[in-house]
């Protein structure tokens, strides 16, 4: 039986050992088992219980203290770190051996164990051999990320962190309930990013035209890849809380009754462009959680394929009114001259293809009959 395991990282004060303590109480409360183990050897305060605690291998305070390394506070946490490294055997002691558990590990806030130092890594690939799922939660301060260079550098950060580590992440802003109503407002649209009008919002802040396209460049890779996206978490909101833990639980197929099904090949006669559409494979293991959820929150929740078109509908639609948004030279190189509707679009960017132009039989349910006209693709 596989262990499943959340790397709760993030800069320093991002909120990490608060969203373990939420997590904890959260699970209590629908009495399922969830345990922490802290792994920042300069932690002063937590409130959650801890299984293990880095604290009883080492201390930054007293690497700090010793007259021959003679480290300060970064390089007293990077020793600690590489310490722990040399001594997983202590973390294999502290965890022992329960199948079937799910352990949140509180991480430090130094960004550099996540970028280019192996510690993580190393654990990561320790945790995977004793049976662990891992995934990533990457932790952001939302009050950091309301303006479009801040947070271009957040999902960079993000980005990182993804890359160093290779293991699935849930990318998450923190501490949404601290926002200003107007900022509440602002996040939205961080939340579900267009990075091109996120360029063109940055581009008066950036002076250089070398840094202009450099950052366009990066922008347009990330929202070509749909590679960073960020879900809120405010630890006052159970449903929110939920939704975080329901991603997660999702990327590491968390659950003793739920199998993981390969995602079946769609027959070649359907619909030329109803197999592109863009669900996760295993849409019915999504259902079933789904379902878990909304019984246990006692009110009806969307199935994944309603989710899916609302959000496809709204980001077309969104795509409709921005008028300098990249496709809308492609949307309308694609028009036909005898009538309203759309030609096959033949993209080099398959994203665009797959993303943006569902098929005809969605279109028809949700849009407005104005769009729902220029959104026809011809067979
Ligand atoms: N209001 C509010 N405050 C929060 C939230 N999350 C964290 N905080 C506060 O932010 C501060 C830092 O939170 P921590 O959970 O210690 O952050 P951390 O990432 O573990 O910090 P380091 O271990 O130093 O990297 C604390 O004062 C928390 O009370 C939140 O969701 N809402």
């Amino acid at each position: 039986m596989p262990r499943y395991a959340q790397l709760v990282i993030g800069p320093a004060g991002s909120g990490k050992s608060t969203y373990c303590s939420t997590m904890v109480q959260h699970s209590q409360a629908f009495n399922r088992s969830v345990q922490v183990v802290n792994l920042d050897p300069a932690a002063e305060h937590f409130d959650y219980p801890v299984m293990a605690d880095i604290r009883e291998l080492i201390q930054v305070d007293d690497v700090m203290e010793d007259d021959s390394l003679r480290f300060g506070p970064n390089g007293g946490l990077v020793f600690c770190m590489e310490y722990f490294a040399n001594n997983f055997d202590w973390l294999e002691e502290s965890l022992g051996h329960v199948e079937d558990d799910y352990i949140l590990f509180d991480c430090p806030g130094q960004i550099e164990l996540y970028t280019h130092l192996p510690v993580m890594k190393q654990l990561v690939e320790q945790l995977q051999q004793w049976e662990f799922r891992v995934c990533g939660v990457f932790l952001v301060d939302s009050q950091f990320m309301v303006e479009s260079f801040k947070f271009i550098s957040g999902v960079m950060a993000a980005l990182s962190a993804m890359v160093s580590l290779e293991i699935p992440q849930v990318n998450i802003m923190t501490k949404m309930d601290l926002l200003s109503p107007k900022a509440k407002k602002e996040i939205e649209k961080y939340l579900d990013p267009d990075m091109y009008s996120m360029m063109e919002d940055n581009s008066d802040t950036i002076r250089s035209t070398k840094f202009k396209k450099l950052t366009k460049a990066i922008c347009g890779l990330i929202d070509d890849y749909s590679m960073v996206r960020f879900l809120p978490f405010d630890r006052t909101d159970e449903e929110g809380i939920n939704i975080v833990l329901q991603h997660i639980d999702f990327s590491i197929q968390y659950g003793e009754d739920l199998e993981f099904k390969e995602p079946k090949v769609k027959k070649q006669n359907t619909a030329k462009y109803k197999s592109e559409i863009h669900y996760p494979n295993n849409v019915s293991l999504t259902n079933k959680l789904i379902k878990k959820d909304s019984s246990v929150l006692g009110c009806p929740l969307d199935p994944v394929e309603v989710v899916g078109d609302t959000r496809i509908v709204t980001k077309l639609l969104s795509i409709m009114e921005d008028t300098s948004h990249p496709l809308q030279e492609t949307v309308t190189s694609l028009g036909s001259f005898f009538s309203d509707r759309l030609l096959h679009p033949r993209c080099l960017k398959e994203r665009y293809c797959r993303f943006f132009l569902p098929a005809e039989s969605d279109c028809t349910v949700k849009l407005p009959v104005v769009q729902f006209t220029h959104l026809q693709t011809v067979q």
